[in-house]
């Protein structure tokens, strides 16, 4: 496998509308060498539009998107491995044929190719089903070709439509493994999901974007930080967690059961924490005692307002000419 050049992608104001619709409202994002991004938001926030955008399957009405400095083009695109929310392999077609097939698409000889579509049909636990036509296959394993089809020709980087999506656990480990590699490696890798855990665990970045607008982005770290509001846990014996509760209501402090225990708001209970761990620990047995750092689903929420989510509306029509059948 080549060596990264390190580029990067930096998306920039993109405006995009449907008829009368408003999709994207100035999206802007960068994606460094060796950044696992996970793009997420609401059905409907306009995440597979800006995919689409980067990818040339669709046309901005405004914006730029930039890799390695340059705007990005069709030479530039044949670099990224790319998988579509709407898939895009042949299902009477032999897995293994359509892997070389792909390969070969992007400029491997014959022997690169079938050795390329070899290593991932193993990486990826499909090689015994390399003889046979895709729609033979389960929808986890289709998907498990379809993504060793972005990665067939060695991309410098990976833009995936929501590539968990209908995984097993044993999938979704081995498609996590790959995207951890390839992030690495130095190269950028940007993948939506709805899996906020998932998201949380294998990103170090994340991109929240909401009705057409980035919200939130960042490390994922650092939206932590900034999300947050101080919070503690204290967990122990009853006595104990009676305590605290009485006292925290007291002052006034924000209290919320959790199994064997409370997460107080720390903006008061930070000026008192020692004098609220001595009640604790005079009144009973504490077990713990710790900072709650917010999770991406409690980021999520504070930066997505529930209307927001399209989810929770009627569907309009889409398109019936789609841009892609153009
Ligand atoms: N070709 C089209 N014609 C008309 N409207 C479209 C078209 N493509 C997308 N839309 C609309 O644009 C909005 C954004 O859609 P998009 O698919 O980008 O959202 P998404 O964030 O990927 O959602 P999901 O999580 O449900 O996949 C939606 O309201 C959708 O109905």
């Amino acid at each position: 496998m080549e060596t990264p050049d390190g580029k990067s992608l930096l998306v920039t104001d993109l405006y995009k509308s449907f008829g009368e619709r408003q999709v994207l409202k100035g999206v802007n994002l960068q994606i460094d060498p060796g950044v696992l991004m996970g793009f997420v938001g609401a059905n409907g926030a306009g995440k597979t539009t800006t995919m689409r955008i980067v990818m040339g399957i669709s046309g901005a009405d405004r914006g730029t998107v930039t890799f390695g400095g340059s705007h990005i083009g069709d030479e530039a695109r044949a670099n990224i491995g790319y998988m579509p929310e709407e898939r895009g392999l042949y299902p009477k077609m032999k897995v293994e044929e359509q892997l070389i097939y792909f390969a070969r698409l992007h400029g491997l000889d014959k022997k690169a190719a079938k050795h390329s579509a070899e290593t991932w049909m193993e990486r990826l636990g499909v090689i015994e089903r390399r003889n046979d036509v895709l729609e033979k296959l389960s929808l986890g394993n289709q998907q498990r070709v379809q993504l060793a089809a972005a990665l067939v020709h060695d991309p410098q980087m990976l833009i995936l439509d929501e590539p968990f999506s209908g995984l097993d656990p044993i999938a979704v480990d081995v498609m996590s493994g790959v995207l951890r590699e390839y992030a690495a490696r130095g190269i950028p890798v940007m993948f939506s999901s709805h899996q906020l855990a998932l998201v949380e665990e294998l990103c170090s970045h994340v991109a929240i974007i909401s009705e057409g607008s980035i919200v939130a982005s960042g490390e994922v770290e650092q939206l932590r930080s900034e999300h947050s509001t101080p919070r503690v846990q204290l967990c122990g014996d009853q006595r104990a967690v009676a305590a605290v509760t009485a006292r925290a209501k007291e002052m006034g402090c924000s209290v919320q059961s959790v199994p064997n225990g409370i997460v107080m708001e720390a903006g008061i209970a930070n000026q008192c924490t020692r004098q609220m761990l001595r009640i604790a620990v005079d009144a009973g047995v504490v077990t713990r005692f710790s900072q709650v750092r917010p999770t991406l689903q409690e980021i999520f929420r504070s930066v997505v307002e529930p209307e927001h989510d399209e989810s929770q509306r009627e569907e309009p029509e889409k398109d019936e000419a789609k841009e892609d059948a153009k």
